[in-house]
């Protein structure tokens, strides 16, 4: 930077008094201010790309960044705003925003976009089913509920779309997309993939809407996450059976083969499928890992939209994994039975979880049938493990079910 400085000085004439006298006055005087100035100019430069996840905590990231100098970067992007600001989160089919909170909190933002009672239309296919912010919310409890902990935390809010979105936003184009609706609701659309128009705006009432906000894991420039295709992933595909379908040993050849051959893996697996299943999410196409902790490590929880989208169905494919490979962890078997005795009720811990919420004041997160639903599911995978069990024993083998994860 010294350098830089120098070369955009003009340079002295060593011959004349005056010069020498300008030159000495540059190098003692004007040099170490322009140097001090570019110094805080780039260090400014660096600030406003640095990372302050979350927690108020900045993390350290390669170009440095320390917690006085995001302090400031902080002061001079929210100086003008008591609120957040938010921009879209690219990348995924459906509208949502990435929020910025003035204590350096990010949060992943989803509209509400389906009343709770509503349930899916059966002809619609899951890849083109809405994203609900209540099951964001609600699977982070369930998540925890089962004692997994695998989700990001994940609360209702009721955001001011006018005072938290359209004023702050640093983001044009979703700016341009707001608009008053024919009773004077404030709406917008945002730019996606997916439901991005006209037709599907989300509204507030007039101006409050209902959001799920998901805590921002740390950027991916300080905590590399590796995204993995499921196995038992669906074709995608109105026509096409994806190979789990039809292949009848299809467990053992995911079992031979990295990363599913050694460790948790599989048992993991297994935990995120029970899950689903007792929320009824089909779209788990992919799940992630934390990269740094190689393949021995645990499962990331993410884009749980899709989840509690039809209470009266079930829907038993997405057991295919637990059927076809007949492996639990002991202490998720040990959980969910807790939770199917009266006094642990699955459906009344999390009714009980979920009344913490924010937004339960303006409604229950989960209608009472979705409450059901989760109890008549959790008797289908302890029914499910009960008869690999009792398979397994038919042919004589030791207990190949259980996964001990307690000794
Ligand atoms: N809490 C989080 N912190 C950081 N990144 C996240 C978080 N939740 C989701 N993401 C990332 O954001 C991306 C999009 O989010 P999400 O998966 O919810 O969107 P989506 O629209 O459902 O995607 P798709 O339609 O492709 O299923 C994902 O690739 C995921 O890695
Ligand atoms: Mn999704």
């Amino acid at each position: 930077k010294k350098g830089t400085t120098v070369a955009l000085l003009p340079k002295a004439n060593p011959e004349s008094q005056p010069a020498t006298k300008a030159a000495i006055w540059i190098h003692k005087v004007i040099e170490p201010c322009y140097s001090l100035v570019m110094t805080h100019i780039f260090s400014l430069l660096h600030l406003c790309v640095c990372v302050c996840p979350i927690n108020g905590q900045c993390v350290r990231s390669q170009h440095g960044c320390v917690v006085r100098v995001c302090s400031l970067c902080a002061l001079l992007l929210w100086k003008h705003s008591q609120y957040c600001f938010s921009v879209q989160k690219s990348g995924g089919t459906q509208l949502k925003l990435v929020m910025s909170f003035p204590n350096y909190g990010q949060a992943m933002f989803k509209p509400m976009k389906q009343e709770r009672d509503e349930e899916t239309n059966s002809d619609l296919y899951y890849f083109s089913d809405f994203e609900r912010h209540n099951a964001e919310i609600a699977a982070f409890h369930l998540d925890r509920v089962l004692g997994y902990r695998r989700i990001p935390p994940v609360v209702g809010r009721l955001v001011d779309v006018v005072k938290e979105i359209k004023d702050v936003t640093t983001d044009r184009k979703l700016a341009r997309t707001f608009f008053t609706s024919p009773v004077g609701n404030v709406c917008f659309y945002g730019q996606c993939s997916y439901y991005c128009s006209t037709e599907h705006a989300v509204c507030g009432r007039p101006r409050d809407l209902e959001a799920s906000l998901a805590v921002m894991l740390p950027d991916l420039s300080l905590a590399v996450r590796r995204s993995w295709r499921s196995p038992w992933r669906r074709s995608y595909s109105r026509s096409k059976l994806a190979k789990w379908e039809s292949e009848p040993d299809y467990c053992s050849t995911v079992t031979k083969t990295p990363p599913f051959n050694k460790g948790t893996r599989l048992v993991d697996f297994i935990d995120l499928v029970i899950l689903d299943f007792l929320m009824s999410n089909m779209d788990r196409h992919h799940y992630e890992t934390f990269e740094k902790f190689g393949n021995n490590t645990f499962l990331v929880h993410l884009d749980n939209g899709r989840a509690f989208g039809r209470h009266s169905k079930d829907e038993p494919s997405i057991l295919a994994p637990l059927e076809q490979c007949c492996r639990i962890r002991r202490t998720t078997w040990l959980r969910l039975r807790l939770l199917s005795l009266p006094q642990y009720r699955l459906s009344d811990v999390m009714r009980a979880s979920l009344s913490h919420d924010p937004l339960h004041s303006v409604a229950p997160l989960l209608s009472e049938p979705h409450l059901a639903a989760l109890d008549r599911r959790l008797k289908t995978v302890l029914e499910t493990v009960s008869r690999c069990q009792k398979r397994q024993s038919e042919d004589g083998g030791d207990d190949g079910v259980l996964y001990d994860d307690i000794a």
